[in-house]
């Protein structure tokens, strides 16, 4: 342990880097994620398992089970009598709890939900764009470090909303070789058809090629450690199936002021980073005494958290940084594209309009982060590793095929055609050239 003032400051807490006039791209640099060389390791060992699950099927699913969960199963799906089980071993608040979350999930997603729409584009032509849904689907529930059964509400209250034919869902078996009793209420909730107890990288092979008792699924969803989100990204590749976002280990990015409340800011630091070693938490602020009061405070939580050793080791990688202006705070989170974006800030709406880009953002001193992870109603499967530069978190869209319909009718080729002909032709491609033409001559005759 430190000392400072009268504080005892915890090792793992890390010290104040004042970045006061850093350079922008020094800062960026700085805040990278995990290293290539942890990368190319995790990549070869999931390459790997996706290529057993491919060529070996339930029988790899077998092993790596037994390897990486340490139970052996000769069944992976879950049966009636152990719904039934999870069902009695859930207690009334929880149940409750979850239900309650469920239709604020559902209220928030349903108000968003794409729509069809057509448009008559010229006289005679009409184009539409209908909106299906994706017919079967793999949901992904963690259950390494700890079980989430907040993700199988965050998966399958928008599967169920966009009309999915058949939703699937994986999660980790726990030793016994049973599934978490919550994830399995959770996932009844919202209508899920199919649960396999299968973890990590052979559970996403599983559903992207399928096996004789997993079904192959048109896209996959949800969060997971490294060795998940590498596969969701391999089998992404390979062409196969598509999946809602890289959606890894979990970060959050604080922006405070002066005047915010330091406990407040390291027990939401603290939540984020006890989700795994791998997590990352930050703390921009443009003032020393909130930085060093949330160091004490990180210490003091610290004390009496049972899952402090996990936190301690999301520490290495988190940051506590002294900015020049509230600005320049913004600057380097639109950079970062953080999963979690909370403003600490006074009038934090007025702060809005300088967020670019995040994952979901949490407003003022009475919003903490895990509102969102259980029940505010947004989604909390969010894109990370940068990623929220370019994608968004799941929503009612990420389970929808948009399909585009036109229609012309004798006039409309006549009105259109002839510009489809032109441009044909300036393409060299006089067999498109010939199929509207055709139409033209014989429409105008
Ligand atoms: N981005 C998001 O939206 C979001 C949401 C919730 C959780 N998360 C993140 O999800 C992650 C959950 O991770 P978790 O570990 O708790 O559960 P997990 O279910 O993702 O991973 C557990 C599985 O990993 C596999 N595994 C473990 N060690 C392995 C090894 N050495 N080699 C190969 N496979 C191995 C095992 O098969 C195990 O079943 C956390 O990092 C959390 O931060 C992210
Ligand atoms: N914070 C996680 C997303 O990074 C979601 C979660 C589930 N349970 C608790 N938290
Ligand atoms: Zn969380």
């Amino acid at each position: 342990m430190n000392t400072t003032a009268n504080t005892r400051i915890d090792d793992a807490v890390p010290a104040i880097v004042d970045w006061s006039g850093a350079d922008a791209d020094v800062r960026t640099e700085l805040l990278r994620r995990p290293t290539q060389a942890v990368a190319a390791q995790t990549r070869a060992a999931v390459a790997a398992v996706l290529d057993d699950v491919r060529t070996r099927g339930d029988a790899a699913l077998r092993e790596l089970t037994a390897r990486f969960d340490r139970v052996e199963l000769a069944d992976f799906e879950v049966g009636v009598d152990e719904f039934a089980a999870a069902e009695a071993a859930v207690p009334d608040d929880l149940r409750e709890a979850m239900r309650n979350a469920a239709a604020r999930i559902e209220a928030f997603h349903a108000a968003g939900v794409p729509k069809s729409y057509e448009v008559q584009t010229a006289d005679g032509v009409d184009c539409a764009r209908i909106v299906r849904p994706i017919p079967r689907v793999g949901l992904y529930v963690p259950a390494g470090t700890a079980p989430l059964p907040s993700t199988a509400l965050m998966l399958g209250v928008p599967a169920k909303l966009a009309g999915c034919r058949e939703v699937v869902l994986c999660t980790p078996p726990r030793p016994d070789g049973s599934a978490d009793p919550a994830v399995l209420v959770a996932a009844r909730l919202t209508g899920v058809h199919r649960v396999f107890k299968l973890g990590g990288a052979q559970a996403i092979a599983a559903m992207a090629f399928g096996t004789a008792s997993v079904p192959a699924c048109d896209k996959l969803f949800g969060p997971g450690n490294s060795f998940v989100t590498e596969a969701k990204q391999q089998v992404a590749q390979s062409g196969t199936v598509a999946i809602d976002m890289p959606a890894g280990p979990s970060e959050v990015l604080v922006i405070a002021d002066a005047d915010a409340d330091a406990a407040f800011i390291a027990a939401d630091l603290l939540s984020q980073a006890e989700h795994g070693p791998d997590s990352q938490v930050l703390l921009l602020a443009d003032d020393d005494a909130l930085l060093e009061r949330v160091r004490v405070e990180l210490s003091t939580q610290l004390t009496v958290l049972p899952r402090a050793d996990i936190a301690r080791q999301a520490m290495a990688r988190s940051r506590l940084l002294r900015v020049d202006t509230l600005d320049v705070a913004f600057d380097i989170s639109n950079r970062y594209a953080p999963e979690h974006l909370i403003l600490a800030l006074r009038s934090p709406r007025d702060w809005l309009a300088k967020v670019e880009v995040a994952g979901s953002v949490f407003l003022g001193d009475w919003t903490p982060e895990a509102l969102g992870d259980y029940c505010s109603g947004t989604n909390h499967v969010l894109p990370t590793g940068g990623a929220a530069r370019a994608w968004s978190g799941v929503s009612v869209a990420s389970f929808q095929n948009m399909v585009s319909v036109q229609s012309a009718s004798a006039r409309g080729i006549r009105a259109i055609g002839p510009d489809a002909v032109t441009m044909a032709r300036a393409e060299g491609l006089d067999a498109h050239a010939n199929a509207v033409a055709l139409r033209i001559a014989k429409a105008a005759a």
